[in-house]
């Protein structure tokens, strides 16, 4: 490592460049500004209320699945629709060009869903990066929980890029209200363990733009 290392608090951001750089994977606890939290959390709780979230699918949208043994979740797309969700994207906005800024990875479009994991929820080992549509580059998850402790489960494992099923992961993040993890969506293999309480949080990706010169690049 060439540069020194940012201190915590001091440069949150500076922490964050430095980690997908040097590991592919990021956890900043209690990154999420409170305000941003409290209004996101009255949000999803709204939402689960209304029952308005629908099972989650797998694969790409011309493949959409639901498949129980892979993952137990329930998402709602966010779509600007209210002032958290506006205050979201002009945070999540603050965070690409930083990124972009510093990695040059040419972060493009942002797409974010809520995500409810009900109690025995869970989401089994995968990259979110789809296989054929190379276009997801950095995944963010804000986890928008209460109180969460260690015995209530639903932790994030993260194994390094190139890890097998079998390797010994390099974290496992306790899904604390406030925190952030970002993660390289092609590189870093991660999995949501069951969950013993109803999980609250928010799965993005930034994507590259798919066009150059007007031209659609095909998916090989
Ligand atoms: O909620 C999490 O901790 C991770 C969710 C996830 O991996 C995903 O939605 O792709
Ligand atoms: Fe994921």
């Amino acid at each position: 490592m060439t540069a020194p290392l940012p201190l915590p608090g001091d440069n949150r951001l500076g922490c964050v460049i430095e980690d997908l750089a040097s590991k592919g994977w990021s956890w900043q606890p209690g990154f999420l500004p409170d305000a941003l939290l409290i209004a996101l959390r009255e949000e999803i709780h709204a939402l689960e209320a209304e029952a308005a979230l629908a099972p989650a699918g797998i694969g790409r949208e011309d493949a959409f699945q639901v498949d129980h043994s892979i993952r137990k979740t329930r998402i709602t797309w966010l779509d600007d629709s209210s002032p958290a969700q506006l205050a979201f994207s002009d945070w999540a906005e603050h965070l690409r060009e930083a990124l972009n800024r510093s990695l040059l990875l040419g972060l493009f479009e942002f797409e974010a869903c809520y995500a409810v994991y009900p109690q025995g929820g869970f989401y089994d080992r995968h990259l979110d990066s789809f296989e054929g549509a190379k276009n997801r580059i950095v995944s963010l998850v804000v986890y928008l929980n209460d109180e969460w402790s260690e015995d209530d489960g639903g932790a994030l494992v993260v194994w390094p890029e190139g890890a097998g099923e079998d390797d010994t992961p390099a974290a496992t993040l306790v899904p604390e209200g406030g925190g952030v993890v970002l993660m390289l969506s092609e590189a870093i293999p991660h999995a949501v363990q069951p969950t013993a309480r109803q999980r609250y949080g928010i799965a993005g990706w930034w994507r590259v733009n798919q066009a150059i010169d007007g031209q659609v690049i095909p998916i090989s």
